[in-house]
Formats: C-alpha cells, sequence, structure tokens
C-alpha cells in the first residue's frame, strides 16, 4: 500500500483516514488523502545561474510551489508488446506467469523460485528517511512509494509479424529452463500474437523468414487496424488503461525529411500517401498516440521524428524512449559517471560485443546497427560536456562500438570494454572488463518497470502555485517521459531540453518526483544529522 499522512493540511479535511496495512504514514501538512487521490504541495527548488561578463556566476535559489494530485485507484492495465514473440517478449510474458503462480524449478544448481529481480521498481528501495530514535536509514520498496500497478496484475497481449504462439516462441528463444517452460507452456500455447505492420526495408532481410503473420493493406489502414487491436483488447479483457512496448526488432532510422516527418500534419499526410520513410515503429506510434495510450520505444530506432513528437505534444499522449538500457551501456552509464566525476580523464572507450539471438542477427546489416551504434554511443555526452575541467568544449573520449552476431551464444551477450583515462601526473589507469549479459534477463524486467511508471504517471497531474506554470487546473506531465530515462539508453527529452544520461541522477529524478508526491523533501544523502558535532 502507498503510505498515507496523518496530517492535514491549511486546514482541510484529511479525507479518508489512513487504514488497514498502509506501509508507510507521513506526517505531514503537505499532504493530503481523499478517497480517490493524494494531493501534496511541494517546493520545488533550484539554483538561478547568470554568467558575469568577467566569466564568474552569480547563483541566486529559486524556490517554486507545486501541488501534485495522484489518482490513488491502481486500474486494472493491459500491456501490449509489439515484437511480443521475441526473445524479450516470451521471457516477460512467463517471468509474469511464473511470479503470478509462484512458481519454483529445478535447475543444476537447486531449486528456483520465480523474482523480478533487476526491475528498479520491484527489486530495489528508496531511502524513506531516518529512525526516529536511532537514525537508522530507512528502506523502502521502490514500489510502495505510490499505488503502483503490480506486475503480477498486467495483462499481457501483443503484434509479432511471426505468428508463432507464444509455447513455441519461447522454446525459439531458447531463454528459459526446461523445467521452467513445462509449467507455464499450456498457458503461453493459448497466446497467439495479432498480425502486426511489416515494412521490410526497415528491419534486416534476415528476419524475412519469420514474417507469416503480416497485416495487408495501407499504412493508413494499419494505423486504423492498430487502434482497433488495442481497443478491442480494451473491451475483450474488461481494462482501465492500455500501455504499448515496442520490443520488435531494431529498425533502421528514417530519413527527416521537411515536408513529410517534420510536423505533425505532414506525418499524417505521410502516412496517407504511404510514404516509404514511415516506419512501423511510427504507425504503432501514431495509432497510440491518437488512441490515447502510452508507447514505449524499447528499440534504438527513431521512431518519434519530430512530427510524431508534435503529433504526442497535440494529444496530450504519453511517448518514451528509446532502447532498453539492459547491460553494457548501463554499465557504461555508471562507470563513466564515476570516473568523470572523480577527476579522472577518459580518453578512450572501446565497447565490443557479440551475442547469437535472433537481436544480434538482425543486428548484422549496417543499417539497423546503425541504430544501435548510436545509442550505444551517445550514452557519455552529458557527463562529458559537464566537467569542464578535464574536457575542452566538443573535446570527446574515443569511442567505439562493435557487435558481432555469433550463433553459438545466443541470448547469452558477451560485452567486452575497455576504458583508458589519463590520471595524476602524467599516469593512465586502463580498466578491462567483461560482463556477461543474459540479454533478454535483463531486458524483461526493464519491459515492466516501463510499463509501471508510464502507466503511474498517467495518474498524477500538478498545477504550479505561482510563477508562469501557475494554473487553476491540474495538468498532465509533459507528453514525452524522460522520466523513464533509467530504463533507455537514449533518452527521450521534450524538445529542447537536455539529455541526462548519468545513471544515478536518473534514478534519483524518478524516487525524487515520486517522493514529491506524497510530500516528501529529496533524499540529499546530506546526513547532517551525523555530521554536525
Ligand atoms: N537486452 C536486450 O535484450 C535488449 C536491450 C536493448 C534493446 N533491445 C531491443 O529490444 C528489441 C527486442 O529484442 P529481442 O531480443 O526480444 O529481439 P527478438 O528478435 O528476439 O524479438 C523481436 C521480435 O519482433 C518481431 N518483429 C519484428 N518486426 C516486427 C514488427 N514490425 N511488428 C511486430 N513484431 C515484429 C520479430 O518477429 C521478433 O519476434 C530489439 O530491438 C533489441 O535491440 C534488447
Ligand atoms: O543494453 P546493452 O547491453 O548496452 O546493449 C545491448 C547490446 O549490447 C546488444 O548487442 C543488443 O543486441 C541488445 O539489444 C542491447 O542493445
Amino acid at each position: 500500500m502507498a503510505p498515507h499522512a496523518n496530517g492535514t493540511s491549511n486546514g482541510a479535511s484529511n479525507g479518508a483516514a489512513p487504514t488497514g496495512n498502509d506501509l508507510v504514514t507521513v506526517h505531514s501538512d503537505k499532504v493530503v488523502y481523499t478517497e480517490d487521490a493524494i494531493k501534496s504541495t511541494y517546493t520545488y527548488r533550484t539554483t538561478k545561474v547568470t554568467k558575469a561578463a568577467n566569466g564568474k556566476f552569480v547563483a541566486e535559489p529559486i524556490e517554486t510551489v507545486y501541488d501534485f494530485k495522484t489518482e490513488r485507484k491502481v486500474p486494472k492495465t493491459g500491456l501490449m508488446l509489439v515484437g511480443w514473440g521475441g526473445n524479450n517478449g516470451t521471457t516477460v510474458t512467463a517471468g509474469i506467469i511464473a511470479n503470478k503462480k509462484n512458481l519454483t524449478w529445478e535447475t543444476r544448481t537447486g531449486t528456483q523460485s520465480a523474482n523480478y529481480y533487476g526491475s528498479v521498481i520491484m527489486g530495489s528501495t528508496i531511502k524513506l528517511g531516518t529512525e526516529a530514535t536511532t537514525g537508522e536509514e530507512i528502506n523502502i520498496p521502490f514500489h510502495e512509494i505510490l499505488p503502483m500497478v503490480h506486475p503480477n496484475d498486467l495483462v499481457l497481449g501483443g503484434w509479432d509479424i511471426s505468428a508463432m504462439n507464444l509455447a513455441d516462441a519461447m522454446d525459439r528463444a531458447a531463454v528459459l529452463e526446461p523445467t521452467l517452460k513445462q509449467q507455464v507452456r499450456e498457458e503461453m500455447a493459448a497466446m497467439k500474437p495479432l498480425p502486426s505492420v511489416y515494412y521490410p526495408d526497415f528491419i534486416a532481410a534476415n528476419q524475412g523468414d519469420r514474417a507469416d503473420n503480416v497485416l495487408p493493406g495501407t499504412k493508413e489502414e494499419h494505423v486504423e487496424v492498430i487502434k482497433k487491436n488495442i481497443r478491442d483488447f480494451k473491451a475483450e479483457n474488461g481494462l482501465d488503461k492500455v500501455i504499448v512496448l515496442w520490443t520488435a526488432n531494431t529498425e533502421r532510422y528514417a530519413e527527416l525529411i521537411e515536408g513529410i516527418n517534420d510536423t505533425a500534419d505532414n506525418v499524417l499526410a505521410a502516412v496517407k500517401a504511404g510514404h516509404d520513410e514511415i516506419a512501423p515503429s511510427s504507425i504503432f506510434a501514431i495509432a497510440c498516440i491518437e488512441e490515447g495510450v502510452p508507447f514505449i520505444n524499447g528499440s534504438p530506432q527513431n521512431t518519434f521524428v519530430p512530427g510524431i513528437i508534435e503529433l504526442a505534444e497535440r494529444h496530450g499522449s504519453f511517448i518514451g524512449g528509446d532502447d532498453f538500457k539492459s547491460g553494457q551501456t548501463k554499465m557504461k552509464s555508471a562507470l563513466v559517471d564515476f570516473l568523470i566525476s572523480a577527476g579522472i580523464k577518459l580518453t578512450s572507450i572501446a565497447s565490443y560485443n557479440h551475442l547469437g539471438n535472433n537481436d544480434g542477427r538482425n543486428l548484422s546489416e549496417q543499417k539497423t546497427f546503425r541504430s544501435k551504434e548510436i545509442s550505444k554511443s551517445n550514452v557519455v555526452d552529458d557527463m562529458v560536456a559537464a566537467n569542464s575541467v578535464l574536457y575542452a568544449p566538443d573535446e570527446h573520449p574515443d569511442h567505439t562500438v562493435v557487435i558481432k552476431y555469433m550463433p553459438a551464444v545466443g541470448d547469452s551477450k558477451r560485452a567486452l570494454d575497455e576504458y583508458y583515462g589519463e590520471i595524476f601526473l602524467g599516469g593512465h589507469q586502463t580498466i578491462s572488463m567483461s560482463n556477461v549479459c543474459e540479454d533478454s534477463l535483463l531486458a524483461s524486467p526493464l519491459i515492466l518497470d516501463l510499463a509501471i511508471v508510464a502507466e503511474m504517471m498517467t495518474r498524477i497531474t500538478w498545477k504550479a502555485h505561482s510563477g508562469a506554470a501557475a494554473t487553476k487546473e491540474y495538468k498532465k506531465f509533459h507528453p514525452v517521459l524522460s522520466i523513464l530515462s533509467y530504463m533507455l539508453k537514449a533518452p527521450l527529452t521534450p524538445p529542447g531540453t537536455p539529455v541526462i544520461n548519468a545513471l544515478a541522477k536518473q534514478r534519483a529524478a524518478l524516487a525524487n518526483i515520486f517522493r514529491a508526491c506524497i510530500g516528501l523533501d529529496v533524499e540529499s544523502d546530506m546526513t547532517l544529522e551525523h555530521k554536525l558535532f
């Protein structure tokens, strides 16, 4: 259960008193509970900096007071996966069934129980505060900070260009132990992906041999079919909400063409005209935006061309992406943050990996590899740019990304990295690492995190007490959900806003925004209570 407040705010009634097995009770006059919502008042503190002519800085603390409102009712939520029959799609499906049924299965090393390890929402904790008398740090499960969807309750569906049922597709993926597969096989055999949008030019030619479940018709018709699929899925399962997430193959980048995909009207006209540069993932994005359903891109291609971002803003529909940050890049975003913020001048990063799953097979073509190369390379940019002591303007470490398809290793990707940097007085530090990433077992929990956080964001609204954003009515967050960045290699942010890739900053943003929704200040880690004499 989400935390509850005992206090009353501004003399307003506190509404429904906290009851039952609430994990946390928040004593604050900044939080009010009604039957339907948690309402908090939060003072957001930032620092406005002005650079003077002499190159020095003037810093001014700024306070903005926001009201947040979080709907408390957890909706019955469906998760529709594009690429449902793939390694990630089958693995996350089996994982939910295993957890829902509390399955255990025999492995070479003993009995294994279902879990959600690798999910930041289900497998990690956040600091709530310090124990009133002992000062001990109190941490709570991330999932408990707000009333979130539980992954066990997600209703799964989706599309695939391969007609294979989920049980056979799970075998094809070769990710899970037979002793687990046999327990979920019957349920998964009944799961059949809907026919999908297939434009061969956007993925590797070697994917053609599985494309036996393809929608006929025009691009305009495809948008309408996808929208109907979503409506039907919602109705048939009695859902309150649907989230759609792309875990299909990596597509090549779409060419950005003025007059075609630069504005919302142009991209809709291009769909109507059946323009070649409208990708399947963009067809899904448009359908979801028009249907008011959050759409998240777990792959690296530029699904969200400028016209689609404008369309999402026009409809107020949530979008997020790009490219799950599952293993090698997640490590990179943490290690680079550590090295550069420690004053070590990283001068080269060599990122090699090989893998043998179908994703690797699809990436064996240059056009699709290029999409992944971009998302795996740009992850260091913000950290480098933030350190003008080490790096001159536009100076960057050398950075190379290599991905090779080696069928023998299957889904067990081998990542080999070397980080090379300058240290004190001309010394050098070389960090070489080997990182075996069970790719689908690392990506699947991220699919759940992305879906749960995206759904949570549909229930959080805000208004400002003063300033330019002051409004009487509560408003939604910006349609581009940059709050999802912790789970993504190439975080999509609202146009004109900075991209933050540093892993710790991304996680802090997620945790602190959720803390603000229950009227708790950011966790500063200052622990002054332990430092003042
Ligand atoms: N650790 C990871 O696994 C990881 C990390 C980051 C990103 N990704 C990305 O996630 C995606 C899925 O990875 P995977 O290992 O599950 O790949 P996969 O090849 O096993 O699965 C992709 C599925 O998508 C289907 N597909 C292809 N085009 C489609 C379309 N237009 N509509 C519907 N279905 C379509 C394929 O038939 C296949 O079943 C890839 O783009 C990959 O780059 C994976
Ligand atoms: O997330 P990460 O481990 O850095 O990157 C992975 C790549 O190393 C891998 O080659 C690719 O197939 C996966 O889709 C994923 O993108």
